[in-house]
């Protein structure tokens, strides 16, 4: 049985503005600099209705690369807030079946099994009637990217993912999202970051309180970078075609790498420019099987 008007949460695709790495911690964790804000595209988790344990389906367009088994991230964050629920608020345990409409490739860059994760636990805690201060130390223990996808609103990211500090508040401007279909390790890309010659010295970058328009965002962004483009280039070449097409579409003002790639995303003037240059790059994405999504962003104020 489905709940009539099942509960749903969406999980937006993460995207790292500019990625800086400052500085390795004793167990091999990088630690970052790095402006996350989240795009119009999404999964959704549902809550489909009562179960005897935890279980999970997956649907959507990128649901068969991705198991629905223990390690799932979905799964994994039902499971840990039931334990944390059980205890601390006298066994509000019961079990759902979850569905997962998986729209954003996995993988991939723009933080889709975290923000699923956050979204899971964001969807329980509403159900469960569960103080929502409980989910930030459990995001934590479930990845990096996971405790900024909670609030899933711009935030300056730093320590390994879990120190947020308020984001400019952003313009209302274009959003171009362009994946290769390559899959990309993280862990594997910051080994090959190390081994090209690891962190740069450079002062802290600096981020006013608001942007007014899209181009004095990207004229401040244009002093940053993302430290884990090159080494993501050097595993998938590809990468770089990626981002020499997006730089070539009308009214481009800035081609960069998400995360650890491979998706790369444009910024435009405005939403409408975006899905415009979209249109462009159809042709070209459709025979090569890249996926695309133009939008504008989720939120534009920070919450923190
Ligand atoms: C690079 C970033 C930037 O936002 O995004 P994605 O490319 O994943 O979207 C994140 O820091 C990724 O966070 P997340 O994907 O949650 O990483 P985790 O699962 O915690 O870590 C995967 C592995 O990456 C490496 N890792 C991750 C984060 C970090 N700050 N330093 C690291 O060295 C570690 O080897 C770790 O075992
Ligand atoms: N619900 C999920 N969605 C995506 N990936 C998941 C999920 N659960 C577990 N994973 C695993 O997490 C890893 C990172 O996935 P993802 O968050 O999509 O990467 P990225 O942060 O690079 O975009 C993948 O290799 C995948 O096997």
């Amino acid at each position: 049985m489905t709940f009539p008007d099942a509960p749903q949460a969406t999980a937006h695709a993460k995207i790292n503005l500019f990625l800086h790495i400052t500085g390795r911690r004793d167990d091999g964790y990088h630690l970052l600099d790095s402006l996350a804000v989240f795009a119009g595209a999404a999964d959704r988790i549902t809550l489909e209705g009562p179960g005897d344990t935890m279980s999970l389906t997956i649907d959507g367009p990128f649901g068969q690369g991705l198991e629905a088994d223990d390690q799932n991230l979905v799964l994994r964050a039902a499971r840990a807030l039931q334990t944390k629920a059980g205890t601390a608020f006298n066994g509000l345990t019961e079990s759902f079946r979850l569905k997962l409409e998986k729209n954003l490739p996995v993988a991939s860059g723009i933080g889709g099994g975290s923000a699923d994760a956050a979204a899971t636990l964001r969807l329980l805690a509403r159900e469960w009637d569960a103080d929502q201060a409980i989910l930030f130390p459990i995001a934590e223990k479930l990845g990096a990217d996971v405790p900024v996808c909670i609030a899933q609103r711009p935030a300056r990211m730093q320590g390994i993912g879990e120190i947020l500090a308020p984001a400019p508040v952003l313009p209302d401007a274009g959003l171009l999202l362009v994946n290769p279909g390559v899959g990309v390790s993280t862990p594997e890309v910051f080994r090959a970051f190390a081994a090209g010659g690891g962190i740069t010295e450079r002062p802290e970058a600096f981020l006013p309180t608001r942007w007014d328009s899209a181009e004095a965002m990207v004229a401040d962004l244009n002093a940053t970078t993302n430290d884990l483009q090159a080494p993501a280039l050097s595993q998938c070449p590809v990468i770089g075609t990626v981002l020499a097409s997006i730089g070539s579409l009308p009214e481009c003002l800035l081609a960069r790498m998400s995360g650890s790639g491979a998706t790369c995303f444009g910024i435009f003037p405005n939403p409408d420019s975006a899905k415009n240059a979209a249109q462009v790059l159809n042709e070209q994405s459709a025979r090569l099987g890249w996926w695309t999504w133009a939008g504008g962003f989720h939120h534009t104020g920070s919450s923190i």
